[in-house]
């Protein structure tokens, strides 16, 4: 399969400058480098480039409306195109905003898709609920079908059309809610793991109740929409809006491995039992076929990733830019197959 890669240098979402400039920071990282060791094809489509326009006076205290609702109708055209090419889409934001095209694009292609979000926020804000008015708190409430009732007509979206069920989504990484969101979060049943869960149960039953939760009924494509800022703010600290007691490196790796490691037999849920066993067994390397199996196998279910919300302009000093570009880079390696096993 060939992965394509898309940047979206926009920052309209939000209010601090210099996240239009994540796409350029994480290729400096070294991405098409590191997915030149890949034995998928990689083609890279480069920037988009959106037009700013000059009367975007706010609407219901919502900032850069017409802005934003552009960039993303722009953007959720590139996507439809770029999946239904049959490519593995690599989307580099830019704000959360973003997702809104990239994952109705996909969903115009994919109306079966399912979605993971792994942020330190829901982003379920609508205009009435939101704190700031920044969009960037907002993408969720434009996808949910639950939430169509309660979604003004703001301009410069009248091209969505809400596509997903609540019960297509699941959160990790969760520790900054705002109150209409858990309102949402609860009212519409939400499948979620915040920070606490993690501690509570360990980041490998986070990943099996979610592939049980999305995928045991039957197998289909994933979004994964990544906003740095679920890492810990010491790991990730070029980031507009950082909370402490973020994921670890090894959260954050883990839950991109066990992404890319869906969509084979080896992991038909529900029999956990069975397959830790074999991997047991496989200590005594009489499975070898097993994991050559899995990886001749593993294209993954993964078919559309954002990488959003890292800002340049944040970091401390030059080292903690790299130090958090580095980080999104391992982050969509690991996401497309790259292992610590070797
Ligand atoms: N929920 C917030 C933050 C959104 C972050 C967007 B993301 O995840 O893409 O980075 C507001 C959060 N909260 C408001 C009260 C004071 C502390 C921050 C909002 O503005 O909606
Ligand atoms: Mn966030
Ligand atoms: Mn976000
Ligand atoms: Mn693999």
């Amino acid at each position: 399969h060939s992965v394509a890669v898309l940047g979206a240098p926009f920052s309209k979402g939000q209010k601090k400058r210099g996240v239009e400039h994540g796409p350029k920071v994480i290729r400096d990282a070294g991405l098409m480098e590191r997915l030149s060791n890949f034995d998928f094809s990689v083609h890279d489509f480069g920037d988009l480039n959106f037009q700013h326009l000059e009367e975007d006076e706010p609407y219901m205290d919502v900032k850069f409306p017409r802005t934003v609702g552009a960039a993303n109708k722009k953007l959720s055209a590139a996507v439809r195109n770029a999946v239904s090419a049959g490519h593995t889409l690599l989307m580099l934001g830019g704000d959360h905003s973003l997702a809104v095209g990239s994952v109705s694009g996909h969903a115009q292609h994919s109306p079966d898709l399912c979605l993971i979000w792994v942020d330190a926020h829901a982003d379920i804000n609508t205009p009435m609920t939101s704190p700031s008015g920044n969009l960037h708190g907002q993408p969720v409430a434009f996808m949910l079908k639950e939430l169509q009732d309660k979604m003004p007509d703001i301009p410069g979206f009248s091209w969505t059309k809400p596509f997903l069920s609540s019960r297509d989504l699941v959160y990790i990484g969760l520790r900054d809610v705002d109150p209409g969101e858990y309102q949402f979060l609860k009212s519409f049943g939400i499948q979620y793991f915040t920070m606490r869960d993690i501690d509570r149960l360990g980041i490998q039953r986070v990943m099996e109740v979610t592939f049980d939760h999305l995928l045991a009924r039957k197998q289909r494509p994933i979004h994964l929409s990544f906003d740095i800022d679920a890492f810990d703010p010491s790991l990730a600290p070029a980031t507009g809006t950082p909370v402490n007691g973020g994921l670890t490196y090894r959260e954050g790796i883990y839950i991109a491995e066990e992404i890319h490691n869906t969509g084979t037999d080896h992991y038909s849920y529900g029999f956990h039992f069975l397959w830790s066993f074999l991997d047991f067994l496989k200590v005594f390397d009489c499975l070898a076929f097993e994991s050559n199996l899995s990886s001749s196998w593993c294209a993954g279910l993964l078919s559309v990733m954002d990488m959003v919300e890292v800002n340049p302009d944040l970091g401390a000093s030059p080292e903690a830019v790299e130090a958090t570009a580095t980080l999104a880079v391992d982050v969509i390696a690991s996401s497309l197959g790259q292992t610590r096993e070797g």
